[in-house]
């Protein structure tokens, strides 16, 4: 399954240079989603699933991604182990099993497939809530227990004709929930922070200001919201106290939203009548867990609402086609911890993100030590591109010349960058410059300002401005760039010297700066300079400094 990468698409910077990709997968995902990952032949597969956490340490660093789905723990521990890990993929929509935060500090991008399993969790949420409205559970196995005259008896069910639904969380499965129970003629009302009016009237459901307007007088609650440290317990006995008597609690979102010993409670009070749930606090639930005690109008699944051939099916295709296409071309699909670029946008600013790395590592070597800031601008149509990873780039190789072999990227550098104190600032600027595009980064210690500027010709990017002095040169190779007295003689010596130093010149571009008498000559040059070179070139005459770089 390995062989030579297909040429790339994406810029370099993106990529490592290196000839195959090893990913894990470690929770069961469709042979649809495995088959598309091993298709490229760059990539290695293991699926290895149900590891011991200490198992899973021992491998995982020899994986440069993981294939996840909500069984494996990635933890902080397991990122800080994971020295070539560059991608977590998650083959469903939460991430509470992932450790956010150390993903983003270890450089690593986290991926998910929102959309992939939607349909899949509405359906099962609604299920749940008719088979607990109906008691179709405990009917059955009394049923098959031969109790069939008892449980026409003991199995009234509640009828959702006309009730007051509450959909906490109207993302995609909440939205879909409610397209459902409104044919069943329920009446909807839904709480969700970001749920516009607008949004609202073309779901035709009642917008609730809080939690708590939703849930008062409501018969049914479904929750859809992801599981945070701010959605833990949301539903609690003061808020189950809310709705009406005899109203039903489902659950096909993550067990930890509900105080389940407040939803016993309520239960045993009589007040609410029972509850529908695919998902429990701690997975799996104890056997004695007290709400299995209930009897009536309870249903209660293994965490089944994405486990159709349809979600698997999408989600394992997604998320490694998702991790394939990061791995192989840079290309970023649904991260949840950095913005994402999709083919057409990466392709567009591709030479952008080549610029931005050029002008960093320029900046690092020209502008001042111990900056505070970088300050990145785009000017003309490039102000309305997809800029969102072009000042990540420029600050990731500004950076990387003090933290190098791999510890910064553009997933952690806004951390590294804010520990580092160092200020992003971005801005566009639509005001015509001498070039259509032009991308200017500018590195600043206090009032020390030092600014380089680039535009693409073509599809090259060039560097067409160092210290408001206006060049014309590449954005790849070694370079030497000298501040010299504005006098005849310096370039002459300065070619001489290199000349008898065996350096062939590949390029050379001047500026002259009039008014300050004095001039900027870049010489391209085919090997990087010795320190000896260097200072034979600080004692030409009239050479005010000078400083080799490669970029
Ligand atoms: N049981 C399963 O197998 C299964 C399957 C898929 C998803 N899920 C769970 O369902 C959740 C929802 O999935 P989705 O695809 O609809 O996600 P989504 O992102 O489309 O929707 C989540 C919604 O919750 C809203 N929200 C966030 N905080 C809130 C709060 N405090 N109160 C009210 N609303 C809030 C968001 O604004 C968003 O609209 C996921 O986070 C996942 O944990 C479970
Ligand atoms: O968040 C999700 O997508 C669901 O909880 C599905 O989880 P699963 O992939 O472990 O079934």
């Amino acid at each position: 399954m390995s062989a030579t990468l297909a040429t790339p698409a994406a810029p370099s910077y993106f990529r490592r240079d290196m000839a195959s990709y090893r990913v894990l997968v470690s929770d069961p995902i469709s042979d649809k989603g495995v088959e598309a990952l091993a298709s490229h032949p760059e990539i290695e597969v293991d699926v290895n699933t149900g590891l011991a956490p200490e198992d899973f340490l021992k491998i995982i660093p020899d994986y440069d991604a993981l294939v996840v789905r909500s069984q494996t723990k990635v933890t902080a521990e397991v990122f800080a182990a994971a020295k070539k890990l560059r991608a977590v993929g998650r083959a469903g929509v939460g991430v509470d099993n992932i450790d956010r935060q150390a993903a983003t500090d270890h450089g690593v991008i986290v991926m998910n497939t929102p959309t992939g399993n939607t349909i899949s969790t509405a359906e099962h949420a609604f299920t749940l809530m008719l088979s607990a409205a109906r008691n179709i559970g405990p009917a059955h196995t009394a049923v098959l227990a031969g109790d069939f005259k008892a449980a026409r008896k003991a199995f009234q069910g509640i009828e959702l004709n006309g009730k007051r639904l509450a959909v906490i969380g109207m993302g995609r499965i909440g939205s879909e929930f409610a397209k459902r129970a409104q044919a069943f003629n329920m009446q909807v009302v839904a709480y969700d922070p970001f749920l516009t009016q607008a949004r609202a009237d073309e779901l035709k459901v009642e917008l609730a200001e809080s939690p708590d307007i939703a849930l008062s007088g409501a018969d049914v609650v479904t929750l859809h919201v992801p599981m945070t440290e701010e959605t833990k317990h949301l539903l609690n006995s003061e808020r189950l106290a809310l709705m009406n008597p005899g109203a039903l609690v489902v659950n096909c979102a993550r067990g930890g939203l509900i105080d389940e010993a407040d939803l016993k409670a309520a239960i045993d009070s009589g007040h609410i009548a029972g509850c529908a749930l695919d998902v429990f606090e701690e997975e799996p639930p104890p056997s004695d867990h007290p709400l299995f005690a209930l009897a009536k109008h309870i249903a209660f699944t293994p965490h089944l609402g994405a486990s159709t051939n349809e979600a698997q099916e999408n989600v394992g295709i997604q998320v490694a086609e998702q991790i394939r296409d990061f791995l192989a071309t840079g290309e970023i699909r649904n991260a949840i911890n950095m913005p994402s670029l999709d083919a057409s946008a990466l392709a567009e600013v591709a030479p952008y993100l080549e610029l931005g790395a050029a002008l960093g590592r320029l900046l690092a070597k020209l502008g001042p030590e111990n900056p505070d800031s970088l300050r990145i601008s785009y000017h003309g149509p490039l102000a309305k591109k997809d800029t969102a990873l072009v000042a990540r780039t420029a600050l990731t190789a500004l950076l990387e010349t003090a933290r190098p072999d791999g510890q910064v990227n553009i997933v952690n550098v806004p951390t590294v960058a804010k520990d580092m104190g160092i200020d992003l600032v971005e801005s566009t600027i639509n005001a015509k410059t001498e070039y259509n595009e032009l991308l200017v980064a500018e590195l600043r210690r206090g009032d020390i300002r030092f600014r380089a500027a680039g535009t693409i010709i073509g599809r090259s990017p060039r560097i067409v401005e160092i210290d408001r002095l206006y060049v014309d040169t590449n954005i790849n190779g070694h370079f030497l760039i000298v501040r010299n007295d504005d006098r005849p003689g310096i370039v002459g010596a300065l070619g001489t010297l290199l000349g008898n130093a065996n350096q062939n010149i590949a390029n050379l571009s001047l500026a002259r700066n009039k008014s300050q008498g004095n001039a900027l000559t870049i010489i391209e040059v085919d090997a990087p300079l010795s320190g000896d070179i260097m200072e034979s070139v600080r004692g030409i005459p009239g050479v005010l400094s000078a400083t080799g770089v490669t970029l």
